[in-house]
């Protein structure tokens, strides 16, 4: 009778309800799933693609895998078959699409499960090792994660140095070659002695009698049972000595069984042709022979029992691997039976409930002691080991704030003037200014000298203004002949001067005022001289020199100086964007680096929390942005006298504050992004509109209105308006606009911290 769920279905045609039986068969049973969880992996019906969803690159189709207790598993497939990522998928840093995983009886990154944890020792192709560190150092971080005494470090450091020839223990691993650095690699995964040894490549680039010592190695810890070993190679030969050899291909394993038996099967000498043979199968029940295949195919005598078919199915043989391999068959645990027919697309086999997920918070709450130590003890090593570089970084913000302070606001001085004084001859020499004096003209040249410009003189009003036209000046000054007699005669009528009197006694100025900065520089000088002139003038005649003055008194500034200039101002916004920036930039590079060197997997692996990860950076990189801010505050306070009117705590604990933000930008920016090239991308992007929106070189208050409520929202904004209050105004956090600059930037670090916790948690491809 059939089952009620077909039942149901009468009006459907004969293949369907076939094909629903079988999927009825294949829904995974509590008793099936048990027998996984015995295995130390065990991988059903995996599915991983890169890509997107609609563009996907497909990596394993149907993929079934069953790593029993024990044994030494050779995975083998040519380049780019999927290896490495079925085994990051094994150790939890990827995620199969669809498909069942387990792994030493859980399923990965779920409560209770071992992985990530120290039960599991991961080899990554690369050599994911601290370049700075000594063999020594290496053992000993890698060792305090997997919660081994610094003394049973150094015990299986001894034996494991004896077993793998490793080079004196105190050499630093960027000196090794290249062989020694894997065989350290190597070393580090042994250290612990996990349960579950996953080796990607272990042996390449090793000579053949290390090779074998290691092949010993591995079948001598895996011989009681207490080891299970999956590597992949590329030497297949030597994969002879497991006990189980995956040959996977197109996404998914074709054969699953003992050397032995592959050889037997496939009645050739080496695994290399029984593996050259049952790709060319593959390719002939995928019907898809490309002309070459073809041409290789002919030449290989298949072994007899085999035909090209799907294939060979021998009831008997029937065991719980095969029972649930699914419609995308693939082997048997004996090996007979495999299906080389490209399969339809069926929808999910429904999944296994696995054991309850673990609580974000749970995630968040999670600091082990040791973790925190080896990590913080590996990042405080690592400065020590780049001090010169680290010393660089303290020395950066230093020299920027150097060369703002030194570059930026001063007024700009040895300006070229034009002049021409038709009043008298330049051989004529300029009396002293007095009363009577007749050449007056010469006198209010003298006193505009002193503003430092550089005067030169010309003997046209024409050649002058040829000379601002040319470049050569930025003002041309034009004296009148009877400059001195017409000015008197204004002075003494008043508002009876007639038009002759104003006309002569108007000193003519022609301006460049492409350069915005110089050329009100200038007219401030040419005014000011002026009223210097007139007052001296004045006062040689006995006269108050306040008569000519502006009516306006300018009393003592509440806040600043009446002399406060530009780099005043662009102080603060310069710190908080060098304190900013400058730590998003190295927690962003320290965390790619570690991330892409894959030094960071084999950490996170053996049960390092990226919570811990992060933390441990944000302590040993917290301190060396103190170093930071106490450097630049010191050349700020002692070498140019930077104003500081208010708190110095309160001064120090704001741009710390801003740093830290920065921090957490740049964990956000690691977490989003896959290298240093594109973090360096978006730095640079995210730094010009910070620069110019947040009030760093002009008020925001000369913005148009909208673009003013995004200015106040951004990071940096309000936190250099409250710098810039405690600095020159003296305020201190009782004020609105200290204590909203404090609040924005915790909200905005906030929110980076979340990102990039978030990310780092759940960003997993
Ligand atoms: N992050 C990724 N995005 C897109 N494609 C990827 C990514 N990682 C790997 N691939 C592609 O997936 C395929 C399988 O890669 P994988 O590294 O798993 O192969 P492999 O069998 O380990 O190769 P090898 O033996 O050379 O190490 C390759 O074609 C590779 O280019």
């Amino acid at each position: 009778m059939l089952p009620s769920s077909i039942r149901t279905h009468r009006t459907m045609p004969e293949s369907a309800i076939n094909l629903e039986l079988r999927r009825q068969r294949l829904v995974s049973q509590r008793s099936t799933v048990e027998i996984r969880k015995r295995h130390a992996v065990s991988v059903r019906r995996a599915y991983k693609h890169y890509g997107t969803k609609k563009n996907p690159i497909v990596i394993l189709e149907d993929l079934n895998m069953t790593v029993p207790k024990g044994t030494i598993y050779g995975l083998l497939g040519s380049s780019g078959c999927g290896k490495t990522t079925l085994l990051s998928c094994i150790i939890g840093r990827k995620r199969f699409h669809s498909g069942e995983l387990w792994v030493l009886g859980g399923s990965p990154g779920t409560k209770g499960s071992c992985l990530p944890g120290p039960r599991i020792g991961y080899m990554p192709q690369e050599i994911a090792l601290y370049n700075e560190f000594t063999i020594r150092e290496t053992m000993k971080y890698f060792g305090w994660i997997a919660k081994m005494s610094t003394k049973l470090v150094e015990e299986r450091l001894c034996f494991l140095t004896n077993l793998l020839l490793l080079p004196d223990m105190d050499r630093k691993v960027k000196n090794l070659s290249g062989g020694q650095q894997r065989r350290v690699s190597f070393a580090t995964v042994l250290l612990h002695e996990p349960e579950l040894l996953i080796l990607d490549e272990p042996t390449v680039g090793l000579d053949p009698l290390l090779r074998e010592t290691i092949w010993n190695h591995l079948t001598e810890i895996t011989r009681d049972g207490g080891t299970t070993v999956i590597l992949t190679t590329h030497y297949i030969e030597e994969t002879r000595q497991a006990h189980l050899i995956g040959l996977m291909r197109s996404g998914y394993i074709m054969a699953e069984e003992s050397p032995d038996s592959i050889l037997s099967r496939f009645e050739t000498d080496t695994l290399e042709d029984a593996f050259l043979k049952l790709s060319v199968m593959q390719n002939m029940g995928r019907r898809k022979r490309s002309i070459a295949v073809r041409a290789v195919s002919s030449q290989i005598q298949l072994p007899s029992g085999i035909v090209n078919q799907a294939l060979d199915i021998d009831d008997d043989q029937n065991q719980e691997i095969s029972a649930e391999f699914g419609d995308g068959l693939s082997t048997s645990k004996s090996g007979r039976r495999f299906s080389l027919v490209a399969q339809p697309a069926f929808p999910e086999l429904p999944q296994v409930t696995v054991d309850h997920k673990s609580k974000f918070s749970d995630y968040l709450l999670h600091l082990k002691a040791r973790h925190m130590k080896a990590l913080i003890w590996k990042n405080f090593l690592w400065i020590l080991r780049n001090w010169p570089l680290m010393l660089t970084i303290i020395a950066l913000p230093v020299l920027q704030f150097a060369i703002f302070y030194m570059a930026i606001g001063h007024t700009p001085v040895n300006l070229n003037i034009a002049i021409v004084n038709y009043e008298m001859s330049y051989e004529q020499d300029c009396e002293p200014i007095k009363c009577n004096g007749s050449k007056l003209g010469c006198n209010y040249l003298e006193t505009l000298k002193k503003k430092k410009v550089h005067l030169v003189r010309y003997e046209t009003e024409n050649l002058a203004i040829d000379s601002v036209k040319k470049g050569r000046s930025y003002a041309s000054i034009i004296i009148k002949e009877n400059y001195t007699t017409a000015l008197k005669s204004r002075f003494v009528k008043g508002n009876r001067a007639n038009e002759w009197d104003l006309f002569h006694s108007t000193i003519d100025v022609y301006r460049d005022s492409s350069v915005k900065d110089i050329a009100t520089f200038l007219q401030f000088y040419f005014f000011d001289s002026f009223v210097n002139f007139m007052g001296d003038y004045l006062e040689s005649c006995n006269e108050n020199r306040n008569a000519l003055k502006l009516p306006i008194k300018w009393n003592t500034p509440v806040y600043g100086t009446p002399d406060t200039d530009f780099t005043e101002f662009a102080t603060p916004g310069v710190l908080v964007s060098i304190a900013f920036f400058l730590a998003a930039a190295l927690t962003a590079v320290a965390m790619l680096v570690e991330r892409n060197e894959g030094i960071l997997e084999r950490s996170l692996v053996m049960g390092v929390s990226p919570v811990e990860l992060l933390t441990a950076h944000v302590v040993s990189e917290f301190v060396l942005m103190m170093g930071q801010i106490i450097a630049v505050t010191c050349c700020g306070l002692f070498i140019f006298n930077m104003k500081m009117s208010g708190s110095l705590t309160l001064f120090i604990s704001l741009l710390s504050l801003s740093g830290f933000c920065g921090m957490w930008f740049g964990f956000a920016l690691s977490s989003m992004c896959p290298d240093e090239t594109s973090a360096a991308y978006v730095l640079l992007g995210s730094f010009f509109p910070m620069i110019l929106l947040c009030g760093v070189i002009w008020p925001i208050e000369g913005m148009a209105h909208g673009l003013q409520m995004v200015a106040l929202i951004l990071p940096l904004t309000q936190p250099v308006e409250s710098l810039r209050s405690i600095m020159q105004r003296g305020w201190d956090l009782s004020r609105p606009a200290v204590y909203h600059g404090c609040i924005t930037i915790t909200i905005w670090t906030l929110l980076f911290m979340t990102v990039s916790v978030v990310l780092l948690k759940f960003k997993r491809a």
